[in-house]
């Protein structure tokens, strides 16, 4: 890693947490539409909606499979389940790309051509190139050696593993979007050169279902920064640093709670609204 790489910190976030004015409504602080989660991972549902709850945006629409969308709302009933206009999308979480129905397919494709933000997880990773506004992709390790591969830039995990800087920049070279590279620190990059790392603050993160979060806080960003994103391209890399400190500090506290213990990912996102709290507060 070249020395250009800049460690994000908690200043910096503090910077993109925005608190409500008196003159907004729901719709004034950003709505987010995700398409996420699956019959065979609904869950991935389920922990992107909350942490985009608790993050702090205006309205999260959900659309998903009936039975997806009972446990969203069992969980969450601020969640609105008709489509309507939104000013960001998360999609992709949870989805299997080989197992995508017609009807999936097309919700992710309309999210793709909305001309509005979109964070790309997944099982949409692969629809990458075909966004029409700012994007942010997410993968980790094994997902961005898969999609590199399969745009002919053959690339293994132990490769990626031994330089994930160079490559995290190589991708969103190629790719044309921003990047931000999952694990025990955190790769964020765009073509235009902005370079950070969020180094985790606890490994006990690595647990199934905190990328799902890390999502769902992503885009509760991008939603409630959608003015400012549509006239500073540039702000999405630093939205995308932000959102990954801010879920590593929300591991560290929950996991602070239970004496430095293990966390799940539900953890996580419950401690989201006090990192929030505190870095408005800053
Ligand atoms: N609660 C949920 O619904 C969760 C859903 N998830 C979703 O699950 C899907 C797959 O995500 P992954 O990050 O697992 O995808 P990966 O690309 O890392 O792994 C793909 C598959 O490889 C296998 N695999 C890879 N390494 C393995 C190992 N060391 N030991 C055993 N099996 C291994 C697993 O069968 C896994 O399903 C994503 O769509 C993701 O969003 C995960 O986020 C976990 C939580
Ligand atoms: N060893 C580690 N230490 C700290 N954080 C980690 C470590 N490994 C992974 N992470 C973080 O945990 C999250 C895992 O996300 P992901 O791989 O998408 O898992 P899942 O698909 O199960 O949600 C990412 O935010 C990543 O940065």
């Amino acid at each position: 890693m070249d020395g250009s790489w800049r460690e994000w910190t908690a200043d910096d976030a503090a910077e993109w947490v925005v608190e409500p004015a008196a003159v907004d409504d729901k719709y004034a602080r950003g709505v987010l539409g995700i398409v996420t989660g699956s019959t065979e991972y609904p869950g991935a549902a389920v922990l992107g909606v909350e942490a985009a709850h608790r993050t702090g945006v205006g309205m999260v629409r959900y659309s998903g499979p009936r039975a997806v969308r009972a446990a969203v709302l069992a969980r969450r009933p601020e969640t609105v389940t008709v489509a309507g206009r939104v000013q960001a999308w998360l999609i992709g979480s949870g989805i299997d790309p080989a197992r995508r129905s017609f009807v999936l397919l097309g919700d992710l494709q309309h999210a793709l051509a909305d001309r509005v933000p979109v964070v790309l997880d997944s099982g949409a990773l692969d629809l990458v190139g075909t966004h029409t506004a700012p994007t942010v992709v997410t993968p980790h390790l094994r997902e961005l050696a898969a999609l590199l591969t399969a745009r002919e830039i053959p690339v293994g995990i132990e490769e990626i593993r031994a330089d994930p800087a160079g490559w995290a920049e190589r991708a969103a070279r190629e790719l044309g979007v921003a990047v931000l590279l999952k694990g025990a620190v955190t790769y964020v990059c765009d073509p235009d050169g902005d370079r950070y790392t969020v180094t985790a603050p606890t490994h006990w993160l690595a647990t199934a279902g905190t990328g799902d979060v890390l999502g769902g806080i992503l885009g509760a960003l991008l939603a409630t920064h959608h003015e400012r994103l549509s006239v500073d391209a540039d702000a999405l890399t630093a939205l995308a640093a932000t959102a990954a400190w801010v879920h590593g500090e929300a591991a560290r506290r929950a996991s602070a709670g239970v004496a430095g213990g293990p966390i799940a990912a539900l953890d996580v996102a419950e401690a989201v609204p006090g990192v929030i709290g505190m870095l408005a507060g800053r």
